[in-house]
């Protein structure tokens, strides 16, 4: 067809006169120049490309298959689809080249070759790119890496210090736990080491490659919770931000999802949680789309669930849904066995964070830690270590470092009610229990455990005798 819009012009002359100038070009200033067949067989190749893959010269390619000449080429793809591969980098060896692919048609539109330019090798225009491509591509590496520290179990079982019959016990429930995939409800006071068992457990199962997110939910804003759990899409007004957001249920998708403080949970964010756990999927906030999840919950609180169920301000299904794996932490008062190993694991530790040499604790220290009542648990011993290391410098610390610590024993269980006894059986069965739990507590060392009576060890013995208490080889063997 001749085009004469404009009287004196060929317009078909030009089209082909720039189509000619543009292969021109491009075959000058490109790296490289091929054309192939409807079979991808090489028709054309320039010189400087052939040599680049090691040919003497161009005649060596004609007729070949392109991938026997260049092993990554796309150009049979370009044939195959028709459609043109416009930017893409050439993966050839020891060099990369930019490159750009298009289909050559017949008049009737039917795929006859195609022809490919490589426009540069990154030694040339393009390395300032590359250069910041690849220091981004190292940045955003490391991000995702630190991101996925952050996000993996900190502890395990070794870190979970105590050989006492409770914390042996509990570590065994934990480890049965860690092989299902149930929902864990961890009780207990305050530092008595639940976060701690919850990565534990998170490392021990199949989900451990996964992430394990924390979420403390009496830090978060009640108006934010919500959002915090189960995300929002953009534009939803969540009074934090108008930006979507993933919530922590999408972040610890595959793994472990730690709800610390789940008592202090408001009731309407409770109904939507009991919901996810049943359906196992979620609707962000501002969205009617439900998104399916895999995750696993750990909840873990301080106070009196049961208590809370009772009073209305725990939803019972929840606690049900939430507990099928009840695990209680002991107190360090129940455990007073695991004293020593756990104030030298404490020790050891500040020395390492601190870089200093390790101290450790004169004879009369563990007795008087052993009186304590250890409200704050495991996180107060801790604190009471630090302090006696910071304002002690002597390598051994004695009772006096320990300022704030008061020689006193604690007071003693009351009995029952429902018990109407003489008052001479009374004292004695409580005399017996008294000793019962002061050898207990210390572990059956019965030095520890007079000492924490105000007794001498001659008139413990006596008393054990009394009392029919006996005292097993293993603990004996301490004495
Ligand atoms: N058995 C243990 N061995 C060693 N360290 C422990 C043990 N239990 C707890 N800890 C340490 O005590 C501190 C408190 O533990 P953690 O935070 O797990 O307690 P928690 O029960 O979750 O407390 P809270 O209820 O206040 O959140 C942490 O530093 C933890 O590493």
């Amino acid at each position: 067809m001749t085009l004469t819009v404009r009287p004196g012009f060929d317009y078909t002359d030009i089209r082909r006169r720039a189509m000619q100038s543009l292969f021109e070009n491009l075959d000058t200033l490109c790296e490289g120049t091929i054309v192939v067949d409807g079979d991808a067989r090489i028709v054309w190749i320039n010189d400087r490309y052939a040599r680049r893959f090691g040919l003497d010269s161009p005649d060596q390619a004609i007729g070949r298959e392109v991938e026997a000449i260049i092993p990554n080429s796309q150009m049979r793809a370009v044939v195959e689809s028709g459609q043109p591969i416009l930017l893409d980098i050439l993966d050839a060896g020891s060099e990369t080249f930019i490159v750009t692919r298009l289909p050559l048609k017949d008049d009737d539109g039917k795929v006859i070759g195609a022809v490919g330019f490589a426009l540069y090798d990154q030694s040339r225009p393009l390395q300032p790119f590359y250069a910041r491509l690849g220091k981004l591509q190292q940045e955003l590496q490391h991000a995702r890496q630190r991101l996925a520290e952050a996000r993996q179990a900190k502890y395990t079982f070794s870190n979970f210090v105590g050989t006492s019959p409770a914390a042996m016990e509990l570590k065994r429930a934990a480890r049965r736990a860690a092989a299902t995939d149930a929902p864990v409800l961890l009780l207990g006071e305050t530092g008595t080491g639940k976060e701690l068992i919850a990565h534990a457990i998170h490392a021990s199962s199949h989900r451990a490659a996964r992430p394990f997110i924390g979420i403390n939910v009496a830090a978060v804003p009640e108006s934010l919770l919500e959002t915090e759990f189960f995300g929002a899409v953009a534009g939803a007004y969540t009074g934090a931000d108008r930006k979507g957001r993933l919530g922590k249920f999408q972040l610890a998708e595959g793994g472990t999802l730690f709800l610390d403080e789940i008592g202090d949970m408001p009731l309407a964010v409770q109904s939507k949680l009991l919901r996810v756990l049943q359906e196992q999927e979620l609707e962000p906030v501002g969205s009617d789309k439900v998104v399916p999840i895999d995750v696993r919950v750990i909840a873990a609180t301080s106070i009196d669930l049961v208590r809370a169920v009772d009073e209305g301000r725990f939803r019972a299904d929840l606690y049900y849904r939430l507990g099928v794996l009840p695990l209680t932490l002991p107190p360090l008062r129940d455990r007073l066995q695991d004293l020593e190993l756990l104030c030298e694991h404490i020790l050891e530790d500040i020395a390492r964070r601190n870089d200093q040499p390790q101290r450790d604790l004169a004879s009369d220290v563990l007795p008087l830690l052993a009186q304590q009542s250890w409200r704050g648990n495991i996180r107060e011993l801790r604190n009471v270590l630090e302090q006696a290391v910071m304002s002690s410098d002597r390598p051994r610390l004695q009772a006096s470092d320990f300022r704030g610590l008061r020689h006193t024993a604690r007071a003693p269980a009351s009995p029952s009610k429902n018990e109407v006894s003489s008052l001479e059986e009374a004292m004695n069965r409580h005399e017996a229990q008294l000793i019962r739990t002061a050898l207990e507590r210390s572990g059956g060392n019965a030095t520890l455990a007079a000492k924490v009576l105000g007794i001498g060890r001659a008139t413990l013995y006596r008393k054990l005798q009394t009392h029919n208490i006996h005292l097993n080889s293993e603990t004996q063997s301490q004495y």
